[in-house]
């Protein structure tokens, strides 16, 4: 395999790089630098032209990880994250309209499928399955990822989910903050270091298949019984490589058959468990009443409206794969979202910038799946941290020559 060249340019006051596996050519104007690239697959060649705006070494971009089987809310969970930092999240403009990319004015999301190093068939012809580490790429994973961080533009594959093919690659400029999701961004420890914050979304069995039937019967006419026989197929390859990242989270979002009915086996009620890893840099769990007691609290009553089964909320410290976490549980569902306020209001270091904020991006996307239970609750929350963990790491670089001047 071809390995990528960084080519560099100076311009202005900084500096622009691309990283490629294909033979790129310079040119100038301004503090713009263009790559003449010329492109080539195993699908197709082609040639395009990329025109970079060069960014200064101190917005070196800020990696998040979110990690979760398919089908599981990352796409839901990634619309919530992309709408705290404003602005519509969208597919590279002009490019392949089966990227899997997102693009909006402070975040870039590109989606670790397209690290696939085996295609549809070539995953058919030696028997293995996307979750599968010999069906992708780490090396190229890294050093791309790595790239993207140091402020280097790459050339990144793309995985054509409607064909089953690796198409051409798309330019990914160095964003603000790049977040890559998917089936294995804390697999492959090198990848994992360069993770600023990673989330890990834990979606028990019985709830998987309720979103799947729901998803894939409703909306992509698969038989109950290909639907049962797809989750078998790749459970011990879940099992085996996915599930363990989990202990590697910052954060993880597990979700649960609820316990408020007794042998609830409808799997519409939810229980959902925000797991808080403590002495993280940048990152305050969230706490309710009490920082570190152990609380229970059922909120239903006067502030609150509540039908059957009503919520449940508890809170306190735990441990988590031998790591010391703080959890917060909510079981149930919220009749109301504007109540929700009332909730909020009894939380803290939920980093919002306003009262109220958590209830309003609630209501900002009330469609959203989960937006009356607890996985929509927590994955706005951990939004909200992810975005005051930016505005952290931000801050501490532009105090740093500061620092250095002083000493
Ligand atoms: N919080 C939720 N509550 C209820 N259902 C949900 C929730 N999140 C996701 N779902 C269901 O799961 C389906 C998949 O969600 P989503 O597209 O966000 O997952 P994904 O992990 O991005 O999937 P894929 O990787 O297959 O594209 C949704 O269509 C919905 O039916
Ligand atoms: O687990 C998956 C990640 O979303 C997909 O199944 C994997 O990417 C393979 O894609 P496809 O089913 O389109 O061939």
């Amino acid at each position: 395999m071809a390995v990528s060249t960084v080519y560099t340019a100076q311009s202005l006051n900084s500096t622009c790089s691309i990283s490629t596996r294909s033979k790129s050519h310079l040119g100038f104007h301004q503090n713009q630098v263009i790559f003449y690239t010329k492109l080539r697959s195993t699908n197709r060649r082609s040639s395009s032209t990329s025109v970079i705006t060069c960014s200064s070494a101190d917005e070196k971009t800020v990696v998040i990880g979110l990690a979760a089987d398919s089908g599981c809310g990352k796409s839901t969970f990634m619309r919530r994250l992309t709408s705290v930092f404003g602005g519509a999240a969208e597919p590279p403009r002009g490019g392949n309209p089966d990227s899997n990319t997102l693009i909006s004015d402070m975040t870039t999301v590109i989606c670790l499928d397209d690290y696939h190093s085996l295609d549809r068939t070539g995953r058919k012809e030696k028997g293995v399955t996307a979750l599968d580490p010999r069906a992708n790429d780490f090396d190229l994973m890294y050093e791309q990822v790595k790239a993207i961080k140091e402020g280097i533009a790459v050339e990144k594959p793309i995985y054509n989910h409607v064909s089953g093919l690796l198409d051409p690659p798309e330019l990914i400029k160095p964003p603000k903050i790049l977040v890559i999701e998917g089936l294995h961004p804390m697999y492959d420890e090198r990848v994992r270091d360069l993770l600023d914050f990673s989330i890990y979304l834990d979606i028990s069995n019985e709830v998987k298949f309720a979103w799947k039937i729901q998803r894939d019967m409703a909306e992509r006419g698969h038989s109950l019984e290909s639907i049962k026989a797809s989750i078998e197929a790749r459970k011990p390859d879940f099992d085996a490589y996915i599930d363990p990242q989990k202990q590697y989270a910052d954060a993880v979002i597990e979700v649960l058959p609820t316990q408020l009915i007794p042998d609830d086996n409808e799997g519409k009620v939810l229980r959902v468990r925000m797991i808080m890893k403590e002495g993280v840099k940048n990152f305050n769990p969230v706490y309710l009443f009490d920082e570190g007691s152990t609380i229970s609290w059922i909120p239903c009553g006067r502030k609150l409206t509540c039908s059957y089964p009503g919520i449940k909320f508890t809170y306190g410290p735990d441990t988590y794969f031998g790591n010391e976490v703080s959890v917060l549980e909510m079981d149930g569902q919220f009749d109301r979202l504007d109540e929700l306020i009332y909730v909020e209001s009894h939380l803290s270091n939920l980093s919002t910038k306003f009262y109220g904020e958590v209830t309003q991006q609630m209501l900002k996307h009330a469609d959203f799946p989960g937006s009356n239970n607890g996985t929509g609750f927590f994955q706005t929350i951990v939004g909200l941290k992810i975005r005051d963990l930016y505005e952290q790491i931000v801050a501490s670089r532009a105090a740093a020559p500061v620092q250095a001047a002083k000493a």
